[in-house]
């Protein structure tokens, strides 16, 4: 069963708990975070504070995306919100086998990032304690921009490398991705799919039913 992450990113962060309740109502069981510091990333988002404020709405879960330099000064804050995937880019730790296991011992789920310059070797030794690789098809930063496609390649080496490990590792995958090109990443692979634009913009339910016919083969 495929997962539907919306990117919070795109949501009307005028009338956020409007939209929150209504992923939620349709269904929605992640919500994917996106926190960036200006350093890693050119853009600054949001940080802890408006996850916080998402926990005390509503019960989905949330894979928080660490786009920032030495994300491990932040995972006891993260811990302390309660969420589901704690995720950090490869290029960002120091030391990444450490992180991630550290991640899993503060009781989260550890997830690694790739950039899309990045290559799957990247994780090749830190894959046993990582219960997700995050693959991203676009440069992280922004969204609405458009998939680069070689990353299905990558989306497909990835999954041979878990599966040839014997690992239960999940692949989620984040960037321009809508119902063009979602049979494509899913067949690469993926386990949970990332949208912002394409499921936020324009009506939330229309768009979720479109992603979910693609699923379902319709
Ligand atoms: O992490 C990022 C961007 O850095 C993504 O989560 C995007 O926010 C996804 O948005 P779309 O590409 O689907 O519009």
């Amino acid at each position: 069963m495929v997962r539907i992450a919306p990117s919070i990113l795109s949501a009307d962060f005028l009338n956020l708990e409007k939209d929150i309740k209504m992923m939620e109502s349709a269904g929605i069981d992640l919500f994917h975070m996106d926190i960036m510091d200006g350093m890693f990333v050119p853009n600054i988002s949001y940080g802890p504070m408006i996850l916080e404020h998402i926990k005390k709405i509503s019960n989905v879960g949330m894979d928080a995306h660490l786009m920032i330099m030495e994300p491990n000064r932040y995972f006891d804050i993260y811990q302390k919100i309660g969420v589901e995937y704690l995720t950090i880019h490869s290029e960002a730790s120091t030391h990444l086998e450490r992180d991630l296991s550290q991640i899993r011992n503060l009781g989260m789920k550890s997830g690694v990032a790739l950039n899309p310059a990045t290559s799957e070797e990247a994780i090749k030794y830190v894959l046993e304690v990582a219960d997700m690789v995050l693959v991203m098809s676009v440069n992280p930063g922004f969204g609405g921009q458009k998939f680069i496609a070689s990353q299905l390649k990558k989306i497909e080496k990835i999954k041979s490398m878990i599966v040839n490990a014997g690992l239960d590792t999940k692949i989620e995958v984040d960037g321009g991705i809508g119902v063009n090109n979602l049979k494509d990443v899913v067949d690469a692979g993926a386990d949970i799919v990332v949208s912002g634009s394409s499921l936020l913009k324009g009506d939330f339910n229309k768009n979720y039913q479109a992603f979910k016919d693609v699923l379902n083969g319709k």
